[in-house]
């Protein structure tokens, strides 16, 4: 029995979605154990329903789907940025996930989905509207890049987190002008070719950073990145700035908790369900599957 898809007469099929955000980085999710759509059908979707305006508009797009009989995992997922390209994984996305599949009853306050990047531990607060992730363990830490920027030098630094980092302290995040050096040092041939996500950090105290994140696949400042926090956290506290306990403030001027706990790296903030709409289908140039 469908539940989630819609045929009236008024316009054709429609899709029941669930707008959700997560510290202000903000993702449609749709339920793909009943929609079936296969992930080459996936990309398309995630650039009609995030796009402005003619779509939903998201940072985006987020399909649940059955754990494809995996043990240690309760459900998996299909993680798409606006611009449809796939990522490995989304440390926002996988909190609104996690609060999401409790919500369905597709998972209990804590569980495992599955995602590229491999499983993520989930714990849900649903009365405090907290979610809270376990990210995989960071890799390819690199400190003190020295790059040239058409004759600037930057001293950033990078790990990957669940996706690509590049980090880089500053003294003043709000003075930093991100439409202009964001892609600069997305698009830099040190780290072709996927590129990374840029994080740009000022150190308040030993407990606080400031962040502002250009994001890869949204091309873009986004109001939070959970796993570019993480980045943020983790190299500031390798270079000694700040503790194993961070709090970060991001452009949305929401808070993300970050924990560094030996090699594990934990996530902690918002996740909203702002409203739960009907896509329709036509409007967005989409159709259901064929497959049966
Ligand atoms: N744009 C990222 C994926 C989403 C990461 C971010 N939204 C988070 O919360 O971690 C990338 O393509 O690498």
């Amino acid at each position: 029995m469908n539940q989630h898809i819609f045929t009236s007469d008024l316009f054709g099929p429609w899709v029941q979605c669930f707008k959700m955000q997560g510290s202000g980085n903000d993702f449609v999710l749709l339920d793909n154990r009943e929609l079936r759509l296969a992930p080459s059908e996936m990309a398309g979707w995630a650039r009609a329903v995030c796009r402005k305006a003619f779509g939903m508009g998201a940072d985006g797009l987020i399909f649940l789907d059955k754990s494809h009989d995996r043990a240690d995992v309760d459900y998996f997922w299909h993680f798409f940025n606006a611009d449809g390209s796939r990522a490995e994984m989304c440390g926002n996305g996988s909190r609104c996930a996690a609060r999401l599949a409790f919500e369905l009853g597709l998972a209990g306050k804590e569980h495992a989905l599955g995602t590229d990047a491999g499983p993520i531990k989930a714990e849900v607060f649903p009365e405090q509207d907290l979610a809270k992730v376990q990210l995989t363990p960071a890799r390819d830490l690199q400190l003190n890049i020295a790059l040239t920027l058409e004759e600037q030098a930057f001293n950033v630094h990078f790990v990957n987190t669940g996706v690509p980092h590049l980090v880089v302290f500053v003294p003043d995040v709000q003075s930093v002008n991100i439409p202009e050096l964001g892609p600069r040092f997305r698009y830099h041939p040190r780290f072709a070719p996927g590129g990374a996500n840029v994080n740009f950090v000022q150190i308040v105290d030993s407990g606080n950073l400031l962040l502002r994140t250009y994001e890869r696949g949204v091309e873009g400042e986004t109001f939070a990145c959970g796993t570019g926090a993480a980045a943020s956290a983790l190299i500031s506290h390798a270079l000694a700035h700040t503790g194993v306990h961070v709090q970060v403030k991001t452009s949305g001027q929401d808070l993300l908790g970050i924990t560094i706990d030996n090699d594990s790296l934990f996530l902690t903030g918002k996740a909203m369900l702002v409203f739960v709409a009907n896509l329709n289908l036509r409007a967005l140039g989409l159709v259901l599957p064929t497959q049966p």
